[in-house]
């Protein structure tokens, strides 16, 4: 007879059932005296795409922080396959927003994206071929041998999105990594982020403002809101895949799903 899910928890240590790669659960988190996350709980299955929207400040960025064991919760949990987070995971990569502090600037683009895999075991040869096939998926095969800052704003974006790319995480944090790139890009960065997706299995969570994006990228859409925040709504996203940017976002269902994310955020 098959166990529940409850009683498949494998050992003492695991706190989540391990269907979920990511478990956050009864989260809480204060700045000082402020509470900033009220009661936070939801799960992530593996290989899942998880958007999660909410207006500004309401402590999304806090939320990734918490996950990344970038900064410790004040009170309930947050789990990857069961186990605490308290440091930031070898299996995770992270793509913030801010990629003027995401980049090393004394470090040609190369050896920018090659910095995650140093410590790895991979053969240099294959790490030299992630990082060539990486640059070549963002578009900056030709930007190899430059500097960060003599690039563009969104082609620095593109060498820290490259980075986590080659890094071949089993899990990505992302945190609006596409709000500062023209719409043309952001749609090419949001079908490559399907790809690797598909191609590597990867859990991902994204942060956004972008309603549209949300929808387009996600299986489910976290609505966040109030203060300190909760989720409001999950609402999922039963849009076929593979996804398009023309035919997907003309379907009806698109348009219904937006509306809904919309309403939950305007109340
Ligand atoms: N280190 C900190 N110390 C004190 N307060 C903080 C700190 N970091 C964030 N806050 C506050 O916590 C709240 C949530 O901030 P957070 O950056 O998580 O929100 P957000 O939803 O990501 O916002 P945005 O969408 O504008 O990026 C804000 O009121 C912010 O001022």
């Amino acid at each position: 007879m098959t166990n529940s899910i409850e009683e498949r928890i494998t050992s003492p240590g695991d706190l989540a059932p391990i269907e979920s790669r990511l478990s956050i659960r009864s989260l809480h988190k204060s700045y000082g005296a402020k509470p900033v996350i009220g009661d936070l709980s939801f799960e992530v299955a593996p290989g899942e795409f998880v958007c999660v929207v909410g207006p500004s400040g309401v402590g999304k960025t806090t939320l990734l922080k918490c996950l990344s064991g970038l900064i410790p919760p004040s009170g309930g949990d947050a789990l990857l396959d069961g186990r605490r987070i308290d440091g930031p995971p070898r299996e995770m990569a992270l793509v913030f927003q801010d990629y003027t502090r995401s980049l090393m600037p004394w470090l040609t683009v190369e050896r920018n994206v090659l910095l995650p895999l140093r410590g790895s075991d991979l053969p240099r040869a294959e790490r030299r071929e992630r990082v060539v096939r990486a640059l070549a998926e963002v578009g900056l095969s030709e930007a190899v041998a430059k500097y960060p800052w003599q690039l563009s704003g969104g082609m620095q974006q593109r060498v820290a999105i490259a980075r986590a790319i080659a890094y071949q995480p089993e899990i990505m944090l992302m945190d609006e990594p596409f709000a500062s790139l023209d719409a043309q890009t952001r749609f090419d960065l949001e079908d490559l982020l399907l790809r690797v997706r598909d191609d590597l299995g990867v859990t991902i969570l994204f942060v956004t403002h972008d309603i549209d994006e949300a929808v387009y990228l996600a299986d489910r859409v976290i609505v966040l809101g109030e203060s300190p925040c909760r989720v409001l709504e999950i609402v999922d996203v039963d849009l076929p895949r593979p996804r398009d940017q023309i035919t997907t976002r003309s379907l009806p269902a698109f348009a219904s799903l937006r509306t809904r994310v919309l309403t939950l955020i305007r109340h």
